[in-house]
């Protein structure tokens, strides 16, 4: 396999999901003709709709597939499915599924640049970022293999040579919903820790982005997980509903905005089902006059403008300390000026379109209301168009530096989610805590420092449940990641992921006789 320049080989697996059997794939050629759902180990059309979507290719504006969204039945066929491979999967030991789950990392890796084309075409991250996706994805994977390997309970001895012991057990049938942002990456950092435990999933990626769930699915099946066992349907809010009312749920593991977010909750209470909630963010990043001050510049733009901008942890409420605003400012601008917008698909693009044509007009807007609430834009903020024809109708923007920003313009209180960065001038540690921490928001926030206790100090204050010190948005597997207050609760990632896929069974044994109070 091969990788040159806004071409990919494309091998037999990836053929099968492609309209045609092309040699190379190029941005403006990529068609999904195959069904997009997945059940039983196989592809599957819906048994029965709840209405059609869209998927586009964001570079072009061109529409790359067309799909049945599921109805009712189609999710309790879906479901039905993980409960009969649960009771298969369910009862193989932690070294069992430890095997398998290394078999799909390894296809993963191997077919890594392949996943990585199907993500930058549909999502339109640059073919850059979508293979470090693909890498977490794997590395995901191993990780969760190897906590399978080693999951225990604990053995209790208790008076007179009695003893009690636990039993980490499965969920059951456990529901993934993602965004658009990671489909790929989402799907593995659901998955791979769900089914570690010994659970089944059924995930529904965001209708945005139908393409790449698939790929995994079709690799667990080659790696060896039972049919049924990893199930995907398509669609948008009444699939959604479907999966997390249903009888047969478990666990509810969703990654979107907070108002959805608010409505899985309101939905899985009704069935006292736990939730997962990975929400949104409008992070803190504070850069202390004492930074690198090549370091921080680099941080702020690794928190501003991966995926362009459409991430949740993205630290876009950039407080830096007033004896060094003017350099930071300046420095973040020129490099924020250089970077290469165009063709996701080409080695050297560094940004490419946002997710959609509505999405682009709203984050023009909020730059459009920092305008007129008196923020200045320093560069960008406008639409780009590429000098490539076929690009043409595709969802570019510059990204954009706003300075002169108060707390309260809606730019620096609400989640943009586009390439959009304020510049916010402080002057004390304790006023920037202060006003980092007065959101209603807390997945993430940032420092950059040169005083090592400083540092610590401040995180310890920061009101948000990951954390960066001297770096931002770097995520590896072995770390927690999810949020404080409103941006959600429960984690990925980290040993930690194990406790939210699985449940704490308690055995209490007599070894004497009853002692009984009647
Ligand atoms: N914290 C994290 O890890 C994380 C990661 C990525 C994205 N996000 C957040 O996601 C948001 C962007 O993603 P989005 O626009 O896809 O979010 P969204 O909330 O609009 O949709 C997310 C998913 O929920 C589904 N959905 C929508 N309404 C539903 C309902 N009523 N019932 C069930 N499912 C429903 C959608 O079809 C989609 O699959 C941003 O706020 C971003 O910060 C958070
Ligand atoms: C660090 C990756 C989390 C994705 C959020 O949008």
């Amino acid at each position: 396999m091969f990788f040159r320049a806004g071409r990919a080989a494309v091998s037999s697996f990836l053929r099968s999901v492609l309209q045609s059997p092309v040699a190379t794939m190029s941005t403006g050629t990529f068609v999904v003709s195959q069904p997009l759902n997945y059940r039983g180990g196989t592809r599957v059309e819906p048994a029965d709709a709840s209405g059609t979507e869209k998927a586009f290719e964001p570079a072009t504006g061109r529409v790359i597939a067309t799909f049945t969204c599921s109805g009712e039945k189609e999710v309790n066929l879906a479901v039905q499915n993980a409960k009969a491979a649960f009771k298969i999967w369910s009862q193989k030991s932690g070294m069992e599924r430890c095997r398998i789950l290394l078999e799909a990392a390894r296809i993963i890796r191997e077919r890594k640049d392949e996943i990585a084309t199907v993500e930058c075409i549909n999502n339109g991250k640059s073919i850059f970022e979508a293979r470090l996706d693909i890498d977490t994805s794997w590395q995901c994977l191993e990780y969760f293999a190897g906590l399978a390997a080693s999951m225990a309970g604990e053995h209790i001895q208790l008076p007179g040579g009695s003893f009690g012991y636990t039993r980490r057990e499965p969920l059951g049938v456990c529901v993934g919903i993602g965004a658009w942002n990671y489909p790929f990456q989402i799907t593995s950092w659901k998955s791979a820790p769900a089914l570690a435990c010994g659970n089944a999933m059924v995930f529904k990626p965001s209708p945005f982005t139908p393409v790449s769930a698939l790929l995994l699915a079709e690799i667990y099946t080659e790696a060896g997980v039972p049919p049924g066992l990893f199930n995907v349907v398509q669609g948008g809010v009444a699939t959604g509903q479907f999966l997390c009312q249903h009888h047969d749920v478990a666990k509810v593991s969703f990654t979107g905005s907070v108002p959805t977010g608010m409505k899985i909750m309101e939905m899985a209470s009704k069935g006292v089902k736990p939730v997962t909630l990975e929400l949104g963010g409008k992070s803190p990043l504070i850069i202390f006059s004492d930074c690198d001050m090549n370091n921080a510049v680099k941080g702020a733009l690794m928190a501003n403008f991966l995926t362009q901008g459409q991430v949740c942890c993205n630290g876009t409420r950039v407080f830096v300390q007033k004896e060094i605003l003017d350099k930071f400012t300046e420095e973040v601008v020129k490099q924020t000026q250089r970077i290469k917008i165009g063709d996701p698909l080409l080695e050297d693009t560094r940004m490419g379109p946002l997710i959609n044509r509505p999405h682009l007009e709203r984050v023009l807007g909020f730059v459009k209301v920092a305008k007129e609430q008196g923020a200045k834009v320093l560069c960008g903020g406008d639409t780009y168009v590429p000098e490539d024809p076929k690009l043409k109708d595709g969802y570019y923007m510059r990204p954009c530096v706003l300075t002169n920003c108060r707390d309260d313009m809606t730019c620096v209180k609400e989640e943009i989610f586009g390439p959009v960065m304020s510049i916010l001038p402080f002057d004390t540690e304790a006023e920037v805590l202060e006003r980092a921490n007065d959101t209603t928001f807390g997945l993430a926030a940032g420092v950059f420092t040169r005083d090592i206790q400083r540092a610590h100090r401040v995180v310890a204050e920061l009101q948000a449940g990951t954390c960066f010190i001297n770096n931002y948005n770097v995520s590896p597997v072995e770390l927690p990641f999810g949020g404080y207050k409103k941006s959600g609760f429960g984690r990925e990632n980290g040993r930690v992921a194990i406790e939210y896929y699985s449940q704490l069974k308690t055995v209490c044994v007599e070894m004497g006789d009853v002692e009984s109070a009647f």
